[in-house]
């Protein structure tokens, strides 16, 4: 079904539309490497999607295709309605990249790097837009400075400018803080946090748990080629909130007593320790009533102790899972 037009191209009819549809793909490189398969992805209007993934999972293939850079193997992509393939330009000007790598022109001014960006897409120049952005990006004062004399950050943040030259509707972000320093970070941050005000979609690629913790709305990992999960990040912070009480038992236990058998308590390490595991966020834990029990039924143990499971652990075991 077509989408229906507004002139701003944020009506109400498309706000509910994925802005990215990103069905069956499959990618196999002509090494004979299949670096991507059966990936079925949706991104919403103006959600931060983190993608999380380590090493060769196929993030930056996924989303060179997206960005019409690869050629896909099998699948589809549409972006704000529009098929990748059939209808690349469109589909690309809605687009801006900020790839991995640093590639700028070394011997040009930062301002005409960024102007000359903004006209292969078409756009008709404007120059306060280009100042805003150099403005937002702490450019502006570097505006005559040739690129080769510019540190290594303030390269990043061209790249950053450049991507945004044309006004995408989309933003990717390739592993943007990979060897970043900590005030370009906070930098980067709150301008994704102000584009995405001003409706842009934003999705970023990275190998650190803490920044989809940090900036997420929502998660997606990927691990050798397949995505293994998408959740809300709040989904995925309620499992972080799971907390584990192993109660080391003086005598161990062939099985769990009758009458003690509750959701959650395992019998672990040869029956020499019971798991009880929880929602360290509910009213009630249910600790009380189960030591209680366990005292009635004279289950005696030595020591106890708790642990917390990390999103780190959840992404390992995810990861791990499907090896
Ligand atoms: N042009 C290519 N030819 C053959 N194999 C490739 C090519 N590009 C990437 N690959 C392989 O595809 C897999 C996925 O690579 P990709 O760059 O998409 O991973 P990634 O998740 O972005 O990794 P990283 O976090 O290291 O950037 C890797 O095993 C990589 O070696």
């Amino acid at each position: 079904m077509r989408p229906l037009e507004d002139r701003h191209g944020s009506g109400l009819a498309r706000a509910s539309e994925p802005v990215i549809a990103v069905s069956q793909l499959g990618k196999v490189y002509a090494s004979g490497f299949q670096a991507l398969r059966d990936v079925d992805l949706e991104i919403r209007r103006q959600e931060i999607f983190a993608l999380l993934g380590p090493n060769g999972a196929g993030k930056t293939t996924l989303i060179s295709i997206i960005c019409g850079i690869v050629n896909p193997t099998s699948g589809r992509v549409s972006v704000g309605g529009h098929d990748i393939v059939r209808d690349y330009r469109a589909a690309r000007t809605k687009i801006g990249l900020v790839p991995q790598e640093l590639s700028t022109d070394a011997f040009e001014s930062v301002w005409d790097t960024v102007k000359f960006s903004r006209g292969l897409f078409g756009k008709a120049p404007d120059p306060a837009y280009i100042e805003k952005i150099l403005k937002d990006l702490s450019l502006w004062e570097k505006r005559d400075t040739k690129i080769r004399a510019l540190s290594g950050g303030m390269k990043r943040r061209v790249m950053i400018a450049k991507a945004l030259s044309h006004e995408p509707e989309i933003l990717f972000l390739d592993e943007p803080t990979a060897g970043v320093d900590v005030e370009l970070r906070r930098d980067m941050w709150n301008m994704v946090r102000r584009l995405r005000e001003n409706g842009v979609t934003i999705i970023l690629t990275t190998h650190y748990i803490e920044e989809a913790e940090e900036m997420a709305d929502r998660v997606g990992v990927i691990s050798k080629g397949r995505i293994v999960l998408v959740e809300e990040k709040a989904a995925l912070m309620r499992k972080l909130g799971k907390k584990q009480l192993t109660l080391h038992l003086q005598e161990p236990l062939r099985e769990i007593p009758q009458g003690l058998a509750v959701a959650g308590l395992e019998l672990s390490a040869d029956g020499t320790e019971l798991v009880y595991t929880f929602d360290a966020q509910a009213d009630q834990t249910g600790i009380a009533d189960l030591l209680r029990r366990l005292t009635e039924r004279g289950v005696d143990f030595k020591d106890l102790n708790t642990s917390q499971s990390s999103l780190e652990e959840i992404f390992v075991n995810l990861v791990g899972n499907r090896s």
